[in-house]
């Protein structure tokens, strides 16, 4: 795992986000889920998305949102990165669901949150929610999905 000295540099538009071991990740806009969608043979039909108005958030008990991760990311070559939850959205019921950064991703990243709580969960636009952890990775090729962005 990579620590701060080396993510200040492969990360230079993330600097202020830089933690010891990990990238700080913040909330941007958050969706809910507005009509079906389905993965056959590999083709993929996303679900219609509503934005919600920012920057105060209600997440309703039971209830998934797509959420948005601040400024966009370049995981440069030879690197994967995991993201995981800020541990006072855990404490607070909040779950993030995550899947794995690819080397040479450009473009935004989109995180699943469910509120499991009983209770609504107000969170604010800009919040810090999750942690992007860094690893080198040997031999690795070049992520070039349907995800991919023009940098
Ligand atoms: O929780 C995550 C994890 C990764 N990503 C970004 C970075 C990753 O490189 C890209 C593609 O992720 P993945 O390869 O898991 O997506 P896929 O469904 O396999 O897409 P494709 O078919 O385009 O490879 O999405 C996210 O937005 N959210």
């Amino acid at each position: 795992m990579l620590g701060e000295k080396e993510l200040v540099k492969l990360f230079p538009e993330f600097a202020e986000l830089v933690q010891p071991s990990g990238i700080d990740l913040r909330v941007d806009e958050v969706f809910l889920q507005k009509g079906p969608g389905s993965l056959i043979d590999n083709e993929k039909n996303l679900p219609e998305l509503e934005k919600l108005e920012p920057p105060i958030y209600t997440l309703e008990p039971k209830t998934a949102y797509s959420v948005t991760i601040d400024r966009k990311i370049k995981i440069p070559k030879g690197h994967s990165m995991l993201y995981l939850p800020r541990s006072t959205l855990l404490r607070s019921f909040v779950s993030i669901h995550t899947a794995v950064g690819d080397p040479g991703f450009y473009g935004t990243l989109q995180f699943l949150l469910v509120n499991q709580g009983e209770h609504p969960f107000t969170l604010k636009q800009g919040e810090r929610i999750a942690q992007g952890v860094v690893f080198p990775v040997e031999g690795s090729g070049e992520y070039n999905g349907s995800y991919q962005e023009e940098e």
